[in-house]
């Protein structure tokens, strides 16, 4: 083992308790680079060592190191059951989550005015969350109910922290699919693609994703619906 290698090892222990109350750290990534370090280090190799008066070489092994490094797989071994568990926990939770907000959702998103579109003849408004009115006639409106309403200020950021629960049960192998419905430059594609973009950012680091396939076709000759399907490929 060199010096560098040694060194590293010593401070291993120090290293793995200061890192082991941070979840960030927790991941089968880091273990898995910890558990390679250790495996390039174990056993230690003996270093030969020659006698000052007899000037024979003998060979020498570190054995506080080894049983330090055995320590530390056993440690290994322990956190890669408890993010095992950990996991799964994570996974139920966030099943059980989407079951209680309904398996199905409808969102509407309303896009700002253009340049073209007057402001002022706005026919479709929304006073909350919830609820989206249209103006069919001068003293007339119709009411529509939804899972959510983002009004034309929303970001991105808003709708993708809205289906980021669905997405990250996608990552964990769960079937979802996400559509945007609507009339022709409605916003579908600014909102789909802006999603992809967000989902690479977030999941990218581990996961590719490939986008399969965009279609827009016509739905009953009345609108278009962009339609995506994404499939995601762990990496490492
Ligand atoms: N929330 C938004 N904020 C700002 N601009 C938006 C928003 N939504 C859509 N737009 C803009 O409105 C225009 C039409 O949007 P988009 O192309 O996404 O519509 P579309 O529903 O996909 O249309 P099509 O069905 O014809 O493909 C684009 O110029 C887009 O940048």
């Amino acid at each position: 083992m060199d010096g560098q290698s040694g060194k590293t090892m010593q401070s291993l222990p120090d290293t793995l308790s200061s890192l082991k109350g941070f979840n960030k750290y927790l991941t089968p990534g880091w273990i898995e680079s910890v558990s390679h370090i250790l495996k390039e280090l174990t056993p230690t190799k003996p270093h030969k060592v020659m006698e000052e008066d007899t000037q024979n070489v003998f060979e020498c092994h570190d054995t506080e190191l080894d049983i330090k490094v055995a320590k530390i797989q056993d440690e290994m071994v322990s956190l890669g059951a408890q993010l095992k568990q950990k996991t799964l926990q994570k996974r139920e939770s966030l099943n059980n989550y989407l079951d209680l907000k309904g398996s199905i959702r409808v969102f509407c998103r309303m896009r700002p005015f253009n340049h073209e579109e007057s402001y002022s003849s706005r026919t479709m408004f929304t006073l909350d969350e919830s609820n989206v009115f249209l103006k069919v006639a001068e003293t007339k409106t119709k009411q529509y109910k939804f899972d959510k309403v983002f009004d034309p200020c929303s970001t991105q950021g808003d709708v993708f922290s809205e289906v980021e629960p669905v997405i990250k049960s996608a990552i964990d192998g769960y079937n979802v699919c996400i559509f945007a419905y609507g009339q022709t430059g409605s916003g579908k594609t600014f909102t789909m693609a802006s999603l992809k973009i967000w989902v690479s950012y977030h999941a990218g680091f581990k996961y590719c994703l490939i986008e399969l396939q965009r279609a827009t076709a016509d739905f009953s000759s009345l609108s278009a619906c962009s339609r995506y399907i994404w499939e995601t490929y762990e990496i490492y």
